[in-house]
């Protein structure tokens, strides 16, 4: 049995992914202040009345909470978290050392997923204490890839990987939007750029995956000589994209350990 704790974007994307994989939402338990939260995932969803029952009828529980509130809600769930039940945790910045602080040594999964779980395509990182057992880890991992790839990591990594592919899917939707904006600006309508430039970024991606070749490289192969693309690129460099870009993960890892102001 599989239950949710907080069934806001991440913990929807979650279960909306989970349930287009073929499990069966009745098999799943989950608590929200906002019903229509767990609603809008699936209707055949169990709602919980609180998150101790949630506990009680689970034996994987989510916790897709605020990283603000993970110390109450696991102080709160702590009694009813018994030695077979598999805590998953999700907070950016919060560490297994500090849900075991609250909760003892029980058994403690960090994830880091994304958005893109909502259709599958998601990108999740998984670390664990040493409580769980080979086959406990791979019914985990089983059941993650129905959203999407999982990498098994060193914890050490998961604030980096937060800054990558957690926030990332935002950096790239801003990136989308300003090309819109300048698809607008040369007369093509916004509808019809989203989908073009979403396009170009899924094809340019997938070239790099399946030819394994050096980003740069790729690049070159659309630099023509004297050509029109340098003069984007200039542009770019002029702006100090790529420092842009280095300084936005950075930022972006560094509120990672900033948790007691994570929101
Ligand atoms: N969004 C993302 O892309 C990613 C998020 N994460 C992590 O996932 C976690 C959840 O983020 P996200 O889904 O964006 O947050 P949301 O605010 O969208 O969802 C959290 C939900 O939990 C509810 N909630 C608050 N307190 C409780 C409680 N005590 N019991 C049950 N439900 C409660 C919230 O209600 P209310 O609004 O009333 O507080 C809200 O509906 C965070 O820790 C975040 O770091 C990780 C990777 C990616
Ligand atoms: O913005 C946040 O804090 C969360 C963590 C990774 C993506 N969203």
């Amino acid at each position: 049995m599989l239950g949710f704790i907080g069934c806001g974007n991440m913990g929807s994307a979650i279960i909306k992914g989970i349930i287009d994989s073929g499990i069966d939402p009745k098999n799943m338990y989950a608590y929200d202040h906002h019903k229509e939260k767990i609603l809008n995932t699936n209707s055949k969803i169990n709602i919980c009345s609180n998150n101790i029952e949630v506990v009680n009828k689970s034996k994987y529980i989510f916790l897709a909470i605020k990283p603000h509130l993970y110390n109450e809600v696991l102080q709160a769930i702590k009694d009813h978290l018994t030695y077979d039940k598999i805590i998953i945790i999700m907070a950016a910045g919060y560490t297994i050392k500090q849900a075991e602080e609250i909760i003892g040594n029980k058994k403690i999964v960090r994830i880091m997923p994304n958005t893109p779980a909502l259709i599958k395509q998601g990108f999740i990182t998984i670390s664990y204490n040493n409580k769980l057992s080979i086959e406990e880890k791979n019914i985990i991992i089983n059941l993650l890839k129905n959203i999407g790839t999982v990498k098994e990591i060193n914890e050490d990594l998961m604030n980096a990987y937060s800054s990558i592919t957690g926030s990332g899917p935002a950096f790239v939707y801003l990136f989308i939007e300003a090309m819109a904006d300048a698809a607008l600006l040369l007369g093509i309508p916004k509808k019809e750029a989203y989908e073009a430039i979403s396009t170009m970024i899924i094809g340019s991606a997938k070239l790099l995956l399946e030819t394994s070749k050096h980003p740069a490289e790729l690049r070159d192969m659309v630099t023509s000589p004297s050509g029109t693309t340098i003069e984007g690129i200039r542009t770019l460099e002029e702006k100090a994209f790529r420092s842009s870009i280095i300084e936005c993960v950075v930022n972006t890892y560094k509120k990672n350990l900033d948790i007691k102001n994570i929101r």
